[in-house]
């Protein structure tokens, strides 16, 4: 179990964010914590903002000639929590299985350093809702409260299980893939179990349809091409002896580009048509939530790899150029309009992002914060 045994200040505050996780657009309880903090902080150089449950903070700088942005995102998961830890979540049946606690207390970690030591520019400190869904990157930046604080530039961070700690990873250009929710309800006709001939049975509906997508990346899909579809929840039925009226399946769609994604959309809506003639029954296709590519500007990553190489060794600091991931992540968004880059951070921990027993090595904490103050000092002072 990877638990530091005398705690840093930013681990405590990562052990206490880690015990009230909320999901998207609720995190009210995890902003209340954000604020108390950051109102310790020395106030003079600082603003403070709320947006939804998000929180905004302007460090003012001393000669500002651009504004950097720092983003953390806030929100936990569904997941009953398995860990060994006596800092458990407190919340039942929710967790921060996403590393989105240590993103927090890393980004006030390093809040904290700049609140009193203003560096040249503007700093802004982003703390978003919502990134496991429905997103929140987008409408926060088309908010009034950020408008005036917009960075010129932006980083983020995400926390890596298959990296040891003192290893981060990132690359100029595409890191993480498009993404696009996938609901799909079927409705078709009950009935008693002895009697199926009677019926449209919506489990074996909705099990054919399992298969059928895997054929949509096996067939339609370029095989140099990158596309995912997981189907991570089936609901169906009522009890055992009764045949299901209706099913749903829940899952995700990955791709790295969106041309693919139109593509892997269109197959599936021809596959729930078939599955509509087929079973007599009626299908209805929600997308959910859609998130942009994480795109990293080749210029200020390579310049940042760089820097890293060249400066960071004496910090117990690797540096690995690794390839895309099928992840998602709205700071996508962010990307698009604004320069900048994600990396991961190593957290080495045997069970991977979204697992019920994850236990990041919390020695990556004060490691990033200190990585991310070196490098917008350096940034800043250019
Ligand atoms: C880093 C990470 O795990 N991000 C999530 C983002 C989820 C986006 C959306 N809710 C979806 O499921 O498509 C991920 O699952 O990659």
């Amino acid at each position: 179990m990877s638990v530091t045994a005398t705690p840093s200040r930013y681990v405590k505050l990562r052990r206490d964010l880690h015990q009230i996780p909320e999901t998207g657009f609720q995190e009210f309880k995890t902003q209340q914590y954000l604020l108390d903090y950051i109102s310790t902080l020395p106030q003079e150089h600082i603003e403070i903002r709320t947006w939804k449950t998000g929180v905004l903070v302007n460090v003012r700088g001393t000669q500002p000639q651009k504004r950097l942005g720092y983003r953390a995102d806030m929100d936990g998961l569904p997941i009953q929590e398995d860990t060994g830890y006596d800092f458990r979540s407190k919340h039942p049946g929710y967790m921060h299985a996403c590393g989105h606690d240590l993103h927090m207390a890393i980004g006030l970690g390093i809040l904290t350093h700049f609140a009193s030591h203003p560096v040249q520019d503007h700093l802004t400190f982003i703390f978003q809702p919502a990134e496991e869904g429905p997103g929140g990157a987008k409408p926060m930046l088309e908010s009034e409260e950020l408008k005036d604080w917009m960075p010129d530039e932006i980083f983020a961070l995400h926390i890596a299980p298959e990296y040891p700690v003192g290893t981060i990873a990132t690359k100029p250009g595409i890191l993480f893939a498009n993404t696009s929710e996938l609901f799909i309800d079927l409705t078709g006709k009950g009935g008693h179990a002895a009697f199926p001939h009677n019926a449209n049975d919506m489990v074996i509906a909705a099990c054919q349809l399992v298969g059928q997508l895997q054929t949509v990346i096996a067939r339609n899909v370029n095989p140099l091409d990158s596309a995912v579809i997981t189907i991570g929840k089936i609901d169906g039925g009522t009890k055992q002896n009764i045949i299901a009226e209706k099913a749903r399946l829940e899952g995700t769609i990955r791709t790295l580009s969106a041309d693919t994604m139109t593509l892997v959309k269109s197959r599936i809506e021809a596959l729930v048509h078939g599955l509509e003639t087929a079973f007599a029954c009626q299908a209805h296709i929600d997308y959910g939530s859609n998130y942009l590519q994480v795109y990293n500007e080749e210029k200020i990553t390579s310049e940042f790899m760089q820097w890293v190489r060249e400066t960071q060794q004496s910090y117990h600091i690797d540096l690995i150029e690794c390839k895309e991931a099928m992840t998602g992540e709205d700071f996508g968004y962010f990307l698009e309009s604004i320069p900048g880059f994600m990396f991961w951070l190593g957290v080495g921990t045997p069970y991977g992002l979204h697992h019920a027993k994850i236990e990041p090595d919390e020695r990556s904490i004060d490691l990033a914060i200190g990585l991310m103050t070196r490098y917008l000092t350096w940034k800043s002072n250019r």
